[in-house]
């Protein structure tokens, strides 16, 4: 098969010729012929029992019979937020439970709720807590064979150059160095994954914003720290050896590289959903522009609204696919 991916690799079983890469060539295998997950994991199949511990789940359950059905995972940082996008989405798509039920509750670690097709997960703070989660969900969803699903992180930010209250959705994650990987060290030797997101997936979101709504929504780069203080060139945190002048170079280059917003997980996010071979995007809020400063000053109301903003996008979206596939 010839093909305009950049990485290509083949399945263990080595009957799949699969591309980490969004590839428009016909014919082009990233999952099973049913179009659920494979993952690329010899020695899960060794296992007589998978133990999804962070979640409370493991793979004798009828994981089909709960989450079969799952096409959207929304995930984002806080418990409450996926409590009130999963209730958001009970509105939007008029089914679900009459009681949102957290199905993580016997980990205590993460919240998880299901509405209809689409599951609400947070994911706490910054890449490790959030990668842990992603890479249980991809499991559950590949013993759960849900086909096809798609991936949506629903965040908050700090921007560069937009107005706060601004939506920006990603079109790649890059690292505090700028370069467009998400970095991991394996047995001690740090490995480097591509953080793009799938195009015609960011620019059918952006597509979902209309001419009256009371925020912009952008396509843009975002930068993944793995601080929100100095990590993310603040100047407020409890050490700081760094100038304002600095701070602003800093982040002037990052805006002229096209990032349009710093947060703490595009990067693994990007990387993580690519390598399996899920469509995933990162749609997230910024609560300031941090070229006029670095502490979130806005009340808990505006903030509030303003998390909704990610949510009506990626409802939007949701409800348009659920109508065509009725
Ligand atoms: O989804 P959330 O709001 O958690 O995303 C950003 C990045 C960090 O996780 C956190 C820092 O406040 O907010
Ligand atoms: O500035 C911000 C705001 C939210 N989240 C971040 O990581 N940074």
């Amino acid at each position: 098969m010839k093909c305009d991916c950049d990485y290509i690799v083949k399945d263990f079983s080595g009957k799949f010729e699969e591309h980490y890469d969004s590839c428009s060539t016909k014919g082009c295998v990233k999952t099973a012929p049913d179009g659920t997950l494979l993952l690329r994991n010899p020695h899960l199949s060794s296992l007589q029992t998978d133990v999804l511990y962070h979640l409370g789940f493991d793979s004798s359950q009828d994981l089909p019979g709960m989450f079969g059905d799952v096409k959207f995972v929304c995930m984002g940082g806080t418990k409450q937020r996926m409590r009130d996008f999963a209730e958001h989405m009970r509105q939007v798509l008029q089914t679900g439970p009459n009681q949102l039920v957290n199905l993580t509750k016997r980990s205590h670690r993460y919240a998880m709720y299901k509405v209809g097709p689409v599951l609400a997960v947070s994911h706490g703070i910054g890449i490790p807590s959030m990668s842990i989660l992603l890479q249980e969900v991809l499991k559950l969803l590949h013993y759960a064979r849900a086909p096809r699903p798609l991936v949506v992180r629903i965040g908050t930010s700090g921007g560069l150059g937009l107005p706060p209250g601004a939506v920006v959705v990603s079109s790649w994650g890059a690292n505090a160095s700028g370069e467009r990987v998400y970095e991991l060290p394996i047995l001690g030797v740090v490995r480097k994954f591509p953080s793009l997101f799938d195009t015609r997936v960011s620019q059918e979101l952006v597509s979902m914003a209309r001419e009256e709504d009371p925020f912009p929504t952008t396509l843009g780069g975002t930068m993944a720290a793995d601080d929100f203080y100095r990590g993310q060139a603040r100047l407020d945190g409890p050490f700081c050896d760094h100038s304002e002048q600095d701070k602003m170079a800093y982040l002037q280059q990052l805006r002229h590289q096209g990032v349009r917003n710093i947060e703490m997980e595009a990067t693994a996010f990007a990387a993580l959903t690519r390598e399996a071979g899920v469509r995933a995007a990162d749609v997230c809020v910024t609560f300031l522009d941090r070229l006029l400063g670095d502490q979130v000053t806005a009340s808990k109301e505006t903030l509030t609204a303003w998390q909704k903003r990610p949510m009506i996008i990626v409802g939007r979206y949701i409800s348009q696919y659920c109508k065509q596939n009725q």
